[in-house]
């Protein structure tokens, strides 16, 4: 069965997708507010009436003054309203692109206006009516869920995460390539134009949560989410690649042939696999979502650094976290820095 969306006031759920959401539309030197005050001022050649309705408090306001004037209304109106709207619903949505998100993550649903007052772009309150809105809205969402950056992920939903270093607000995404799930928690409030302090955190279950001491992970993870707190505001990205890619049986299996000898790299390459499978190209799509487009990145990893340059995010400053040095890693880290490339202090792994 195909599920279904209905929307129809801008305060309620999903009210985005209503021509009544504040978006504001720059078109030609105008900032329309809404798609409505858009939509209503082309049925009008008269420019102070056009005017008038760009200048309306509410879009409410401006289609009640299409109403006043509609014996004004210009004679080819009905012919060519269709490609006004998708036209204009369409760059609602090019120049909105947290709504386009929010878009692209109703996936395939079946999106309605349920509207009781208009049967040709709503559904006419009984169903009956032609939907027209709901029909150019699903087909901006096809265009976009194939664009860049939407086309990575599709955001689900958000909730507090409490943790021993404060409170985090916790946003789920889907990989729409793989199915993975991936989590963004986004502490304190992000500000436009200050680059955030940031981690790529790529999964580690046996040091995020099983206290490892094998590798640096879990001993990162606490370090970055206490340095995102002290900071007052920044974003810690939880990835799900376990074992740099190659999932944690796997990992398991590479951890038997280091516990006969290999090292990290030779291991994985027993295995068959590179060294790193892990692909940072999705991470675009989670930094468009939260409007990031300048970082601090605290990683030692130069794989990292270069993703999110080619994603063309501006790393404004590295931070190294450099913890968890113990007698049961120190060969692991070794590894990391000689064959892999980490960025660590001499005296870090002495
Ligand atoms: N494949 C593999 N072999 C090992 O020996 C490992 N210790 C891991 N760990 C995984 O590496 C990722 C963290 O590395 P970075 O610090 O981000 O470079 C994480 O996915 C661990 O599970 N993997
Ligand atoms: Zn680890």
């Amino acid at each position: 069965m195909i599920e279904e969306i209905q929307f129809y006031e801008p305060n309620e759920d999903y009210g985005f997708l209503s021509n009544f959401s504040h978006s504001p539309i720059h078109l030609s030197d105008v900032t329309w507010p809404t798609s409505e005050h858009y939509y209503q001022a082309q049925k009008f050649t008269n420019s102070e009436i056009v005017q008038e309705i760009l200048n309306a408090p509410t879009p409410d306001d401006a289609f009640q003054l299409s109403r006043k004037y509609a014996h004004l209304v210009k004679s080819d109106w009905m012919d060519v309203r269709h490609s006004v709207m998708r036209y204009i619903v369409f760059e609602k949505f090019r120049q909105n692109p947290h709504f386009t998100h929010l878009l692209v993550s109703t996936g395939e649903k079946l999106l309605t206006e349920h509207s009781h007052k208009d049967s040709y772009w709503g559904d006419g309150g009984d169903g009956r009516g032609q939907n027209e809105l709901g029909k150019i809205l699903m087909e901006v969402r096809d265009y976009f869920a194939e664009q860049e950056p939407f086309k990575h992920v599709h955001f689900v939903d958000s909730a507090k995460l409490p943790t021993q270093w404060g409170t985090f607000q916790m946003y789920g995404f889907v990989e729409r390539a793989t199915g993975k799930e991936h989590l963004a928690l986004v502490y304190g409030e992000l500000k436009q134009g200050e680059p955030p302090l940031i981690r790529l955190h790529s999964e580690c279950l046996t040091g995020d949560a099983l206290f490892s001491a094998r590798c640096d992970c879990g001993f990162q993870l606490s370090r970055a989410m206490e340095n995102i707190v002290n900071a007052g505001s920044g974003v810690l990205f939880y990835l799900r690649q376990e074992g740099r890619g190659i999932g944690l049986i796997n990992k398991i299996r590479a951890y038997h042939l280091q516990d006969d000898g290999a090292d990290t790299v030779e291991a994985n390459e027993a295995l068959g696999f590179a060294a790193d499978m892990r692909n940072y190209e999705f991470c675009k799509g989670m930094l468009s979502f939260l409007n990031i487009e300048s970082v601090k990145l605290m990683t030692n990893n130069p794989r990292k650094v270069k993703a999110l340059k080619t994603a063309g995010i501006n790393i404004v400053e590295r931070v190294a976290l450099q913890e968890g040095n113990n007698p049961h890693n120190s060969g692991y880290l070794k590894t990391k820095a000689s064959k892999l490339g980490h960025m660590f202090d001499s005296s870090f792994i002495k």
